[in-house]
């Protein structure tokens, strides 16, 4: 299993070690001690689960402290191109993004932390699975529209499908920092 830290802080990627044999294979997709020791000690009280067609494209979402939710996603099938955007006001890398392809026949995961947006494109037909640190709250839901001019984020997929609730999401205000 080997862990990766990012360029923006607290983002760890974690790789794991794919144990094949004549029937197939075997990976461990989550350990509280190893990834306690590799900079990711939450506790996670929610999983999640959704299947995506291929062009589907879910979020920027946040939950609003103190309802924040720290995420360790990955994809279960399909592949999916994950955003990060660090909205976290006293951070070096406030309003930077990061992109990260996520891959069921890698199986690598991705922490996102506390003060981040987090949304994905599924690249093809994906399941893409997350365990949370804090439980859904919809009346502390909120998020950036996916396409906002100022993050310019390229999915590099033309006319992504989006929910309804998703295109009305706001812009990144960087005058009014939200964690
Ligand atoms: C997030 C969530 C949703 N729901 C219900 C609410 C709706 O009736 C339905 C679909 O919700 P939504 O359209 O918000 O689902 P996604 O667009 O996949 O949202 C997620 O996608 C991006 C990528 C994220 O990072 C967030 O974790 C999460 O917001 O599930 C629940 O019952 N529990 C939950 O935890």
């Amino acid at each position: 299993m080997e862990f990766i830290k990012h360029r923006l802080s607290g983002v760890i990627e974690c790789i794991p070690t794919k144990y094949h044999d004549e029937r197939g294979f075997f990976y461990e997709s989550y350990n509280q001690k190893r990834f306690a020791a590799n900079g990711i000690p939450e506790d996670f009280v929610q999983d999640n689960y959704s299947f995506s067609t291929k062009g589907v494209l879910r979020g920027l979402h946040f939950q609003h402290n103190p309802n924040g939710q720290g995420k360790l996603v990955r994809v279960m099938t399909g592949k999916a191109l994950d955003v990060v955007v660090d909205l976290r006001k006293d951070s070096p890398t406030f309003g930077q993004q990061e992109k990260f392809i996520l891959d069921a026949d890698k199986g690598n995961m991705l922490y996102v932390p506390i003060g981040f947006a987090h949304g994905f494109i599924a690249l093809e037909e994906t399941i893409f699975v997350y365990k949370c640190t804090n439980f859904w709250k919809k009346e502390a839901e909120s998020g950036i529209r996916w396409n906002d001019p100022q993050l310019g984020i390229e999915w590099g997929v033309e006319n992504p499908i989006v929910s309804d609730k998703d295109q009305i999401l706001p812009d990144f205000d960087p005058n009014h920092p939200i964690f």
